[in-house]
């Protein structure tokens, strides 16, 4: 069964691959546990994904942070241009999009290493007991990693690739903290398809976790 696989794959820190459904973005995240994040995962989500690394956060842990959606953030700020900002994606949802951030210790925030290391430390504020204090302090933004806030509820109010990711990380008892970044195709300018991704993954020993399936699994558990 392609989702326990994928939990122990998470479970070892490496990768798996997360297709949301044919309705909605149709596309396939790479997928890792932050808290064991290198600047080699960021190497080959840069090369073999190729869309945006971001790090999704489980909703209470954004909330400890003082986060919010950047959408909620610029309706409450005295910007003038306010029809830019986004409402419904084509697909139906909001976006998770909060804050960008650099860790404090990096340089220019892009390289392998840096982005490894503010993800890395994004997952290790979770076991620190004063969370708000340590991010204030840790953290600067605008930055070179954009934070996502997973729904309150997880998978069953929103069934995106950050709530998915944060659910496979919580149920593999991990820090439901994950970096992901959407698989792109070079040949064809679009999404990755997931035949593709099926072969990518077969020869990469990554295994593919379908929505779906993932779905069907956080009801009944
Ligand atoms: O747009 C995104 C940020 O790069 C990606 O689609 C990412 O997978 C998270 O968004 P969602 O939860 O909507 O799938
Ligand atoms: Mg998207
Ligand atoms: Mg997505």
């Amino acid at each position: 069964m392609s989702l326990e696989t994928g939990l122990e794959s998470l479970k070892r820190g490496e990768f798996v691959l997360l297709f949301d459904s044919a309705g909605r973005e149709n596309e396939i995240d790479m997928v890792v546990a932050a808290e064991f994040i290198t600047p080699e995962h960021v190497a080959r989500m840069r090369q073999n994904a190729g869309g945006l690394l971001c790090i999704a956060l489980e909703n209470n842990f954004a909330k400890s942070l003082e986060l919010q959606y950047m959408h909620d953030t610029l309706a409450s700020s005295s910007m003038s241009n306010k029809e830019m900002i986004m409402g419904l994606a084509p697909y139906g949802d909001y976006p998770t999009f909060s804050l960008s951030v650099n860790h404090y210790q990096t340089y220019t925030g892009i390289t392998d290493k840096d982005r490894a290391l503010t993800i890395l430390e994004m997952a290790n504020i979770y076991k620190v007991e004063n969370k708000q204090k340590k991010f204030s302090s840790s953290f600067k933004t605008p930055g070179h990693v954009p934070l996502l806030i997973a729904s309150e509820g997880l998978v069953a109010s929103r069934q995106g690739h950050t709530e998915m990711s944060v659910y496979l990380a919580k149920t593999a008892g991990l820090t439901p903290v994950t970096a992901i970044c959407e698989m792109m195709d070079a040949e064809t300018y679009t999404a990755l398809s997931v035949d593709k991704a099926e072969k990518f993954g077969k020869q990469n020993g990554i295994p593919l976790i379908d929505g779906k399936e993932l779905l069907e699994y956080a009801k009944v558990n």
